[in-house]
C-alpha cells in the first residue's frame, strides 16, 4: 500500500494565513521610504542654506528615487522569498509530522467528511486517502458508539464545549471493527473560515484485546480460585489489611468478601493467643522475603468457633511497590471429621455408638491391672438377644438395626456411670461391672439386663417385636485373670444359659450359678418376708461385769419363714446388702427398737441401753442422722438409752466421713459403738478422733480365753486401750464362765453372750428382766 501523500492545495486555508506576511513587511517599508525622503526634502530646505548645494540636491533626488524604489524592490523581492521559503519549509515540517505521526490525525467537516488524513490513519482503517475523502466518519463508526460520538461533535459545533475524548470503534475496510480513542478539538471557524474539527485518532486494538485478555484471566484466575471450595485465599497488605478474600475464604471464615476486605488478619481470624505470633511471623516474612512455613493452624471462624486450616504463604514483593502476601488455608476440617471418624470407629462401634469389642478389652485390661492393685470383684457380662437371627430374617436388616439402637440404648440408661457396656458384634453386648461386693451381684446386674431386654419393642414402623436375651457372666479373681479369657469365660457361659432354654443368665462356673441363683431366690423371698411380716427382733442382754446386772440389749433381726423356719441373719443380711434392701430393713430395725424400749419404760423396766445394728451400706447415706432423729422424736425413746453399733471396717475404710458422721450422730445425744472390733484395720489415730462411748472386742478373741495367751494378752490390750482413749469395753460371744471371769480380771466393762443369755424375743427379755432385775 502506498502511503497518501499530504498535499498543501488541500489545504486553502492554511496557505491564505501563510501567504499574506511580505505584502505586509513591504507595506511598512515603502510607508518608512516615503516619510524618509519627504522628511528629507523639509529638512534639507530648512537645514542647507546654499542655494547652490540645494539645487544639486533637487537635481539627484529624482536619482535617489529611483534608487530607493530599486531597493524597496529588492528588499520586497528578498522578503517574499524568504517568506515562500519558511512557509515551505513549515508546510513541508507539518506535512512530515502529520504523515509521520504514530497516531492517526485527520481533519473533519462539520458534516464528518474527512478532509484529509494522516498515513497513519489510512493504514489504520485499510483506505487510501481519496477512499477515506469519499466518506464521513458516520459511516464507517460502530452503531454502538455513533450516537455519543455525534452527541459531542454537536456540543463542539455549538460551542458548548471545544474538545472531547472518548473510546470508539471503526470498522476497517475489511469489516472488522478496531478500538481506537479518540481526541476530536474544533477548530475555530473565524480563524480559519469554516468551522471543521481536527481528529486524533489511537489504535488501542491491541490494548483493548490485552485488557480483554487480561480480564479473562482475571476471571479465569478468579474462576479458578473461587474453584476450589476448600481453598482459602486471602490477600493482605504487610500490615494485614485485607484486600483479597475468595468464595472459599468466604465458606470459610464465615465473612463475606464485601465484611473481610479493609479489615485486619488478626481481627478476622487469628485467635487471641496467636496475634503476636502471626504479627512477628508477617514481619519476619516481609523483612527476610522468605514466606512464613507452611503449618497445620487452628484458626477462627466469624461465629468464634475454631476451624483447622493448613496454611500455607506467598509474599509478593514488587519492585516500587508495596509488599503483600497470599495466605492459601486448605480446610481440614473434613479432613479432620474423617480422621476422627475413622479414630472413632477404631473404638466404637458405627450403629449403636457403644465402645466396641477392642475398647472393652482395653478397658478391661486396665481395670484388671488397677484391680491387682486394689482388689476388688469385677463382673464380665456377655448379652445375647435370643434367636435375633428371625428377626433379621422376617423384618429385615433396617429393622434389626433399629432394635439394636434402642436396646443398646435402653440397657446404657440402666447401668450406672461407673458400668462399661459394648457392643461386641451382632446382637451381642458385654458389660463390665466394677467394685461389686458379692458374687451374686453380677447375676442380679444381669437379671436387671435381661429384664430391659425382655418385653415388646415398639419400632418406627409401628411393629411389635418381642425380644429376649441371654446372659454369661464370668468374675475377676474368681474364674479368669485376663481380659481375653474372661471375655471367653462370659461367652462359654453365654452358651450354658442359651442351652438351659435362653432368656436367663448363667456363670462360669457351674456352682457359681447354682449358688448366685440361690441368693436371689432367696432375695425375692426376703422381699416377700418384709411384706409378710416375717421379721422380727431378738434382744441380747449386755451385762455389767462389775455389779452383774443387765444395762443393755443388742437388738437382732429374725427372719422365720413359714417353710425353713428361722433364716439365720448371716444368710440374709448380705443379700439384703447387695440388693439395696437392707435400707428398708434397717431403719424398720432402729424403729421397732425404738418402740420396744418405749414400751418396755412403760411396763417400768428400769432403763437400759438398746444397741442397734447399722449396716455399712446404711452408714454410708446421708438420710441416716435424719432417720434417727425422727425415730426417736416419733417414738419418744430418750436419745441416751439408744446405742448404734458400726463395724469398724465400715468406719475405717471411709474416715473423713466417719468422723463426720459419728459426730453428727453424736450430735443427737445417741450411744455410739465399734462393733466386731479387733477385726479390721484400726489406726490409732482415726480411733482416737471417733466420738465413740464403746469398743466391742470380737467373739474370736474371747472363744479360746482365758487359755490362748495371745487372745488373752489382746483383750487385756484392748481394754487398756479403750479406757486410755475413753471408752467402755464390752465383750461379745462369752459362752463360758472362766471366759466371764478373765474379762472381770482385766476390767473388760460388759460383756454379751450365751454363757448369759442368748438373744430373746422381746417378751422373754422382757421376763428375764423382771426376774433378775427384780432379784438383783
Ligand atoms: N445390719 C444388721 N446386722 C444385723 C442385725 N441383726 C443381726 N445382724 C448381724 O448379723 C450377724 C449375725 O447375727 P446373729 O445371727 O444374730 O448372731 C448374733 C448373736 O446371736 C451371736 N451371738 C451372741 N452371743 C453369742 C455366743 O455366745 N455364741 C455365739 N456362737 N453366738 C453369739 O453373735 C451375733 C452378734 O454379733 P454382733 O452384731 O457382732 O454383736 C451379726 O453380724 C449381726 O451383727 C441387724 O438388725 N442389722
Amino acid at each position: 500500500m502506498t502511503l497518501p501523500t499530504y498535499d498543501h492545495r488541500h489545504l486553502p486555508v492554511l496557505n491564505k494565513g501563510l501567504s499574506h506576511r511580505p505584502w505586509f513587511g513591504a507595506l511598512v517599508y515603502l510607508a518608512f521610504g516615503v516619510f524618509w525622503i519627504s522628511s528629507s526634502d523639509f529638512l534639507l530646505g530648512a537645514i542647507v542654506t546654499d542655494p547652490e548645494l540645494y539645487s544639486q540636491y533637487q537635481t539627484y533626488k529624482g536619482w535617489m528615487y529611483v534608487a530607493f524604489t530599486a531597493l524597496l524592490a529588492w528588499v520586497l523581492l528578498w522578503q517574499r522569498t524568504r517568506a515562500e521559503k519558511e512557509s515551505n519549509q513549515i508546510r513541508s515540517l507539518f506535512s512530515l509530522t502529520f504523515e509521520l505521526a504514530n497516531v492517526g490525525i485527520a481533519h473533519v467537516s462539520k458534516d464528518g467528511q474527512w478532509l484529509r488524513c494522516n498515513a497513519r490513519l489510512c493504514q489504520m482503517f485499510g483506505y487510501s486517502e481519496i477512499e477515506m475523502q469519499q466518506m464521513t466518519f458516520q459511516d464507517i463508526t460502530h452503531p454502538d458508539d455513533l450516537n455519543k460520538d455525534l452527541t459531542q461533535m454537536e456540543q463542539l459545533g455549538n460551542g458548548i464545549r471545544r474538545e472531547y475524548n472518548m473510546e470508539k470503534r471503526y470498522r476497517h475496510k475489511e469489516g472488522h471493527y478496531i478500538w481506537t480513542r479518540l481526541y476530536v478539538r474544533a477548530v475555530d471557524a473565524s480563524q480559519f473560515g469554516e468551522l471543521f474539527f481536527i481528529s486524533i485518532i489511537e489504535d488501542i486494538q491491541s490494548i483493548k484485546e490485552t485488557e480483554t485478555a487480561l480480564r479473562e484471566t482475571n476471571m479465569k484466575f478468579s474462576a479458578l480460585l473461587d474453584s476450589g471450595a476448600d481453598i482459602s485465599v486471602q490477600g493482605y497488605e504487610a500490615d494485614g489489611t485485607t484486600f483479597y478474600w475468595n468464595k472459599a475464604s468466604e465458606r470459610i471464615y464465615g465473612y463475606r468478601a464485601d465484611e473481610a476486605i479493609g479489615r485486619n488478619l488478626l481481627d478476622l481470624i487469628i485467635p487471641e493467643p496467636m496475634h503476636a505470633v502471626v504479627t512477628s511471623g508477617v514481619k519476619a516474612m516481609v523483612e527476610s522475603g522468605q514466606p512464613i512455613p507452611s503449618a497445620e493452624l487452628v484458626l477462627k471462624r466469624k461465629n468464634q468457633q475454631p476451624v483447622t486450616v493448613f496454611s500455607s504463604h506467598t509474599l509478593i514483593d514488587l519492585p516500587g511497590k508495596k509488599p503483600q502476601f497470599f495466605c492459601i488455608d486448605i480446610d481440614l476440617t473434613e479432613q479432620k471429621k474423617q480422621e476422627q471418624r475413622v479414630a472413632y470407629l477404631a473404638d466404637f462401634d458405627a450403629l449403636t455408638d457403644l465402645p466396641n469389642r477392642q475398647s472393652f478389652v482395653k478397658r478391661l485390661s486396665q481395670v484388671l491391672e488397677r484391680s491387682s492393685r486394689r482388689p476388688q470383684l469385677v463382673a464380665v457380662i456377655v448379652l445375647d438377644v435370643d434367636h435375633f437371627k428371625n428377626i433379621n430374617d422376617s423384618y429385615g436388616h433396617a429393622i434389626g438395626d433399629e432394635l439394636l439402637q434402642q436396646v443398646s440404648q435402653a440397657l446404657g440408661r440402666l447401668l450406672r456411670p461407673s458400668d462399661y457396656l459394648a457392643r461386641l458384634g451382632g446382637d451381642e453386648f458385654a458389660a463390665l461391672i466394677e467394685g461389686i461386693e458379692q458374687p451374686e451381684d453380677a447375676a442380679r446386674v444381669a437379671d436387671k439386663l435381661l429384664n430391659c431386654i425382655h418385653r415388646v419393642w415398639t419400632l418406627s414402623n409401628g411393629v411389635d417385636v418381642k425380644l429376649s436375651a441371654s446372659a454369661g457372666i464370668s468374675l475377676f479373681p474368681l474364674h479368669e485373670q485376663t481380659a481375653d479369657s474372661l471375655l471367653q469365660g462370659a461367652d462359654s457361659a453365654l452358651y450354658k444359659a442359651k442351652s438351659e432354654g435362653r432368656n436367663t443368665s448363667a456363670y462360669y462356673s457351674d456352682g457359681m450359678t447354682q449358688s448366685a441363683r440361690e441368693r436371689l431366690t432367696l432375695e425375692s423371698r426376703l422381699r416377700n418376708a418384709i411384706v409378710e411380716q416375717q421379721l422380727s427382733l431378738h434382744y441380747q442382754p449386755q451385762i455389767d461385769l462389775s455389779s452383774g446386772r443387765i444395762v443393755g440389749a443388742e437388738a437382732l433381726l429374725r427372719w422365720y419363714d413359714p417353710d425353713e423356719g428361722f433364716i439365720a441373719p448371716s444368710r440374709f443380711i448380705p443379700i439384703a446388702e447387695s440388693s439395696g434392701l437392707i435400707h428398708e430393713i434397717g431403719l424398720w430395725v432402729i424403729e421397732q427398737s425404738c418402740r420396744q424400749g418405749v414400751l418396755w419404760l412403760q411396763e417400768g423396766l428400769p432403763p437400759l441401753i438398746i444397741a442397734v445394728n447399722v449396716s455399712a451400706h446404711q452408714f454410708q447415706r446421708n438420710e441416716l442422722q435424719q432417720q434417727i432423729a425422727d425415730t426417736l422424736l416419733s417414738s419418744g425413746f430418750p436419745a441416751e438409752q439408744l446405742e448404734l453399733e458400726m463395724t469398724e471396717s465400715a468406719l475405717m475404710t471411709q474416715h473423713e466421713r466417719a468422723v463426720g458422721m459419728l459426730s453428727s450422730l453424736k450430735a443427737l445425744g445417741i450411744r455410739l459403738a465399734i462393733d466386731d472390733f479387733g477385726t479390721g484395720y484400726s489406726s490409732l489415730a482415726y480411733l482416737k478422733s471417733f466420738p465413740i462411748d464403746v469398743l466391742k472386742i470380737d467373739k474370736s478373741f474371747i472363744d479360746q480365753l482365758p487359755e490362748h495367751q495371745q487372745d488373752a494378752e489382746i483383750c487385756k490390750a484392748i481394754v487398756t486401750l479403750a479406757h486410755t482413749l475413753g471408752f467402755d469395753v464390752l465383750a461379745e460371744g462369752v459362752e463360758l464362765a472362766a471366759q466371764q471371769l478373765y474379762l472381770q480380771q482385766i476390767g473388760c466393762d460388759c460383756y454379751q453372750g450365751y454363757y448369759y443369755s442368748k438373744p430373746l424375743p422381746a417378751s422373754e427379755f422382757s421376763e428375764l428382766l423382771k426376774r433378775v432385775g427384780l432379784s438383783d
